[in-house]
């Protein structure tokens, strides 16, 4: 069997880890997103891509309840982490997102130390029963994001004297060392030089073997990179999902093979 099968058949056999069914979000009266159904899977890269404005963004943070935050998004539908409904009565936001966490556009750190940004979450979610224990999370956080080489003589420095790409792989330290199942990244790699995109490319692909990775990208060569999966929005609509490779060579709507030629976009 060749790579390229091989792969496919990896691909189709991860479970799902989020399924979304008829997914529609509203702002206020304007509606952003109509009729979304999709499955995201275990450790798979799943890249979102399609033009500015097509709720590529909105979608993403209803994976983690993030438009909960938003007063005027309603997000109706259901969407289900292994199976149970993330938008129960039941469910803690803010356990949800130690489940689903996020990284954003622009690195964030928080205006503490370096190690105090990756302690933060562990710590709130008592997650570590003395310091020897939160050491040791802070230092694997740091290991998986890249990061460890660079900043272990400096753990008490700010997060904020990194480099942009430090600060970025400092941010998705922070966002593993509460160990969700599920990475949420909005365009990771916009704020980046090409050195420091290639780098958070290279670990989107290491985290892929203990999470699933969501990504939003507007980067075509980015999502053909990194993801196995990829899905075309477009005007609100999921117009395509599917294996990136077929995406990308062999699109089935007329929308996604016009904006992956550039013909819109
Ligand atoms: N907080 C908000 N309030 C009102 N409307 C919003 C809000 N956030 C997004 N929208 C609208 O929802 C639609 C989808 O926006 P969204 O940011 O999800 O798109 P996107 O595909 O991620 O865009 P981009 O690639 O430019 O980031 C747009 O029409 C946008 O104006």
């Amino acid at each position: 069997m060749n790579d390229m099968r091989m792969m496919e058949r990896v691909v189709s056999d991860q479970k799902t880890k989020i399924s979304a069914a008829n997914v529609q979000v509203y702002y206020g009266e304007t509606q952003a997103l109509k009729d979304v159904n999709v499955e995201i899977s275990a450790q798979t890269v799943t890249a979102f891509i399609g033009p500015s404005g097509c709720g590529k963004s909105t979608f993403l943070r209803c994976l983690n309840r993030m438009n909960d935050t938003i007063d005027i998004c309603r997000v109706e539908g259901k969407i289900l982490l292994d199976n149970e409904d993330i938008y129960d009565a039941k469910v803690d936001p803010v356990q949800l997102r130690a489940k689903v966490g996020m990284v954003f556009q622009k690195p964030n750190p928080f205006p503490k130390s370096i190690y105090d940004n990756v302690a933060y979450g562990p710590k709130i979610h008592g997650m570590a029963a003395n310091k020897t224990e939160l050491d040791q999370i802070v230092e694997d956080s740091l290991r998986k994001a890249a990061l460890w080489e660079e900043v272990k003589d400096r753990l008490l420095a700010p997060g904020t004297g990194l480099s942009g790409g430090q600060q970025q792989r400092l941010c998705i330290a922070r966002a593993i060392a509460t160990s969700p199942e599920v990475l949420l990244m909005d365009e990771p790699c916009s704020a980046l030089d090409p050195i420091a995109t290639a780098q958070v490319e290279e670990l989107i692909d290491e985290l892929r073997s203990n999470f699933s990775v969501v990504i939003v990208t507007h980067s075509m060569q980015q999502a053909a990179r990194v993801s196995q999966k990829t899905a075309f929005f477009h005007l609100g609509n999921l117009v395509e999902f599917g294996a990136t490779d077929s995406i990308f060579t062999n699109p089935v709507d007329p929308r996604t093979e016009a904006y992956i030629s550039g013909r819109i976009g």
